[in-house]
């Protein structure tokens, strides 16, 4: 078994039923176990800005998927929740994406591990951070908790848990 962070965020109204239902379908693969699961967040647009806020969180499975087997798994996902590649880094009813897949290093046309902008994204450390506290990313020799400190005070403010608007907290 494989241990594997996955970072989720959509967008596009439902945001959380975006979330829900790629986690969803995510379990219902035999070849892959859920272990964790963050809070949700809600979390101010980087890169492209001008668009909605996004609800992220990130997961973590077991799996006995091969990466390749694996972002497979999560394109086909995107595309059964109406993912469509339009403008880059913009808006998106679900994007999955790998973050972390044992301690391994890939570099293909279609698959780079550790996720290349994952150490410098708020909205993905802070999730991650909840779930995995004392993780330590060899491809930057840094813990996550020192990733975090670095950022930016303005990126980390722009991450915070969501409250469902019905009530209880996610
Ligand atoms: N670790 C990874 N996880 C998911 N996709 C990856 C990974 N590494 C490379 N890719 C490739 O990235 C391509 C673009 O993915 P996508 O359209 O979701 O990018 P994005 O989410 O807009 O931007 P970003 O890559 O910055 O998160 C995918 O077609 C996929 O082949
Ligand atoms: N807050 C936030 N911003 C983003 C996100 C995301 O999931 N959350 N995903 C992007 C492309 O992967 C680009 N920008």
């Amino acid at each position: 078994m494989k241990q594997v962070f996955i970072a989720l965020g959509s967008n596009i109204e439902p945001r959380l039923e975006y979330i829900e239902k790629a986690e969803q379908q995510l379990k219902k693969d035999n070849e892959l176990k859920m272990i964790s699961s963050s809070s949700v967040y809600e979390t101010e647009p980087v890169g492209y800005t001008d668009q909605s806020a996004f609800l992220n969180k990130v997961i973590k499975v077991e799996t006995t998927l091969e990466p390749v087997q694996l972002l497979n798994l999560c394109q086909k996902i995107e595309l059964e929740l109406g993912r469509k590649r339009e403008i880059r880094w913009g808006p998106r009813t679900i994007d999955l994406d790998i973050l972390l897949y044992n301690q391994e290093n890939i570099k293909t046309d279609r698959l780079t591990l550790p996720h290349p902008f994952m150490h410098e994204r708020a909205f993905v450390l802070i999730p991650l951070r909840e779930i995995s506290p004392d993780l330590f990313l060899p491809h930057v020799n840094k813990h996550i908790s020192n990733l975090i400190d670095e950022l930016a005070l303005k990126d980390r403010k722009g991450v915070v848990k969501w409250q469902h608007p019905g009530g209880g907290i996610e």
